[in-house]
């Protein structure tokens, strides 16, 4: 039988990762689908869902679903309706589409975290990471919506420098085409390179302990998650006695307190000492800061609990967003034809902005405000921050924009994010989903709809949202990337950031992207999150 995570002894990254993306999105599908233990909850009761017929000799809808998924929804949906009951990876669901997506999201009864243990039995694990903890927020969506996305604007330009620094010493001059045979290891450096400096601030992030436990922990949790027969009780007592024991995220928690406590110390000691000048101390701009300002807020034990939280953050950020920033290299390859126009545009917004600044300086000049050019230097004016990769300017990057969320809708898999039933609930069809089963999102029937997508949904057109008022971070009933309503992914905002800002970036020092098998294209298109394509990227560098 197999486990979420393979049980072989050379630890295959891809198959850990399968088990271990669903912390940070409906990657619980990967979960769902690694997930071969005995099923538990049935259809539901409710009579006038239908069951879609299996071919002859399945003896379930997996093989048809793999053959071809856009097919097999489509029919489903043409042949029952909205609401329909399939056996897929051992289990049953009620596929819920269309119209009534919306409706599993926003009801409150309908719970992704139930569903989410009850394949993976994780929660007596997350729990042990952290010493406080709160049943419905593992993760603080709070934290994330208060003290990280409100400040993006001041954070980007860490995030650029921490992104440039990684490609240039990762990949650097490609002169005569450089073959990259992993792209996704160059991608989990850089993003947890710029997460780190975001959850921790420059000083933890520049030791490479810190940078290498965001890579790893991800690989180490899905350990946890590869356990046969987890739908057991006695599975379960066991994880829960093992994990709060001896549990193997510890040592990357071990190493963000040993990093993080000579750093708290020494800006205990500048607030103090600014204090007794009377002066006002500057808050060092981090979550770590964060949470620690806010330490009664959300009621911390100690920093082991602090930096506890902060690899529940880490587990839902760090691999989703760099999954994603290597996939978007594939389009890069595939449609060629688009890479100098996204490179066009990043070159007229930085001049259009640099041109703004220079008349601004002049008028400033012009009026008195300011005596001389001299002046300028460090301020927010300075002529050599003109070309930088600002919020401001990365705004501006509607083509980018676009482009980076037709990837995700176009790749987003077809079926995610199970919630389970948490009483019997009637949907306005009049169907009833009865407590206990499972309803599953069809992503397909409003990803791959001519109707809501504007006409060839099966296509890859980048430009599709431009000037639609439909930002990559809109999360919404023609975008559930990532979900939608109270729980729609908090992180969502700098996910987006770092993937335009690695787009911007890769573009304007790379002419050419290459998939090294071409074969393969398609499914460098199509991986499911946490299973890249086996072939590698070869990157030529612009003249
Ligand atoms: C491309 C990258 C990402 C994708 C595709 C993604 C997608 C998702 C999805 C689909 C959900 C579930 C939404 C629902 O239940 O309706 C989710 C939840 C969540 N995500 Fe993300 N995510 C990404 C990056 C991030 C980042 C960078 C962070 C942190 C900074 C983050 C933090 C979270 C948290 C805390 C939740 C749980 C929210 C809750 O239950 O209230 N994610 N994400």
């Amino acid at each position: 039988m197999l486990g979420l995570v393979s049980t072989s002894t050379t630890t295959n990254p891809t198959d850990l990762l399968k088990a271990v993306l669903p912390i940070g999105i409906g990657l619980a599908s990967a979960a769902f689908l690694a997930h071969r233990a005995t099923n538990k909850g049935g259809f539901s009761r409710d009579k006038s869902i239908p069951i879609v017929p299996l071919r002859a000799g399945d003896k379930s809808h997996d093989a048809e679903y793999a053959e071809d998924q856009n097919k097999f929804l489509s029919k489903c949906v043409e042949n029952y309706g909205l609401v329909f009951n399939v056996m897929l990876w051992n289990q049953k669901f009620t596929v819920v589409s269309g119209s009534l997506i919306r409706e599993v999201f926003m009801n409150e009864q309908f719970s992704f975290i139930d569903a989410l243990e009850e394949v993976t039995g994780m929660k007596a694990f997350t729990d042990s990471i952290t010493k406080t903890s709160n049943d419905e927020n593992w993760i603080s969506h709070s934290a994330i919506r208060d003290n990280l996305s409100p400040f993006l604007p001041l954070y980007t330009p860490r995030i650029v420098e921490q992104l440039t620094l990684t490609i240039d010493r990762e990949l650097g001059d490609c002169k005569d085409g450089k073959l990259i045979e992993k792209p996704i290891n160059v991608f989990q450096e850089m993003v947890a390179a710029a997460m780190a400096t975001v959850f921790m601030g420059n000083d933890c992030a520049k030791d490479h302990r810190v940078r290498d436990s965001f890579i790893k922990c991800t690989y180490d949790f899905g350990e946890v998650l590869g356990r046969d027969n987890r739908l057991r009780f006695w599975h379960r007592f066991n994880t829960q006695a093992k994990y709060s024991v001896l549990n193997p995220l510890k040592k990357h928690i071990d190493i963000l307190v040993e990093v993080a406590t000579p750093v708290i110390l020494k800006r205990r000691q500048e607030e103090a000492e600014a204090n007794a000048k009377g002066e006002e101390y500057v808050r060092p701009l981090d979550m770590m800061q964060k949470l620690l300002d806010n330490f009664d807020k959300y009621g911390f034990v100690d920093i082991e609990d602090v930096c506890g939280h902060l690899l529940l953050l880490v587990l839902a950020s760090v691999h989703t967003t760099s999954d994603s920033a290597a996939n978007l290299c594939y389009y890069f390859a595939a449609f060629p034809e688009h890479v100098d126009v996204l490179y066009q545009e990043q070159c007229e917004a930085l001049s259009q902005i640099e041109q703004e600044r220079q008349t601004l300086r002049q008028s400033k000049l012009a009026s008195g405000e300011v005596k001389s050019e001299q002046d300028f230097v460090g301020s927010d004016l300075d002529p050599k921050n003109d070309r930088d990769l600002s919020a401001a300017m990365m705004k501006r990057l509607v083509k980018m924009d676009s482009f980076v969320r037709e990837v995700l809708r176009y790749r987003t898999e077809r079926l995610t994010l199970a919630h389970t039933a948490r009483e019997d609930i009637t949907l306005s069809n009049g169907m009833r989903i009865t407590k206990g089963s499972k309803a599953i999102i069809n992503n397909h029937s409003v990803h791959q709809s001519d109707e809501v997508q504007g006409g060839d949904a099966y296509e890859f057109r980048p430009w599709r949202f431009v000037g639609k008022a439909k930002a990559a971070t809109k999360a919404g009933n023609d975008f559930l990337v990532f979900g939608m309503g109270k729980h729609a992914c908090p992180g969502r905002f700098l996910a987006i950031q770092e993937l335009k800002t690695v787009g911007a970036l890769l573009v304007s020092r790379y002419s050419k992207f290459e998939i090294q098998d071409p074969s393969k294209t398609k499914r460098g298109l199509m991986w499911r999150m946490g299973d890249p394509v086996d072939t590698g990227l070869i990157f030529t560098s612009r003249n």
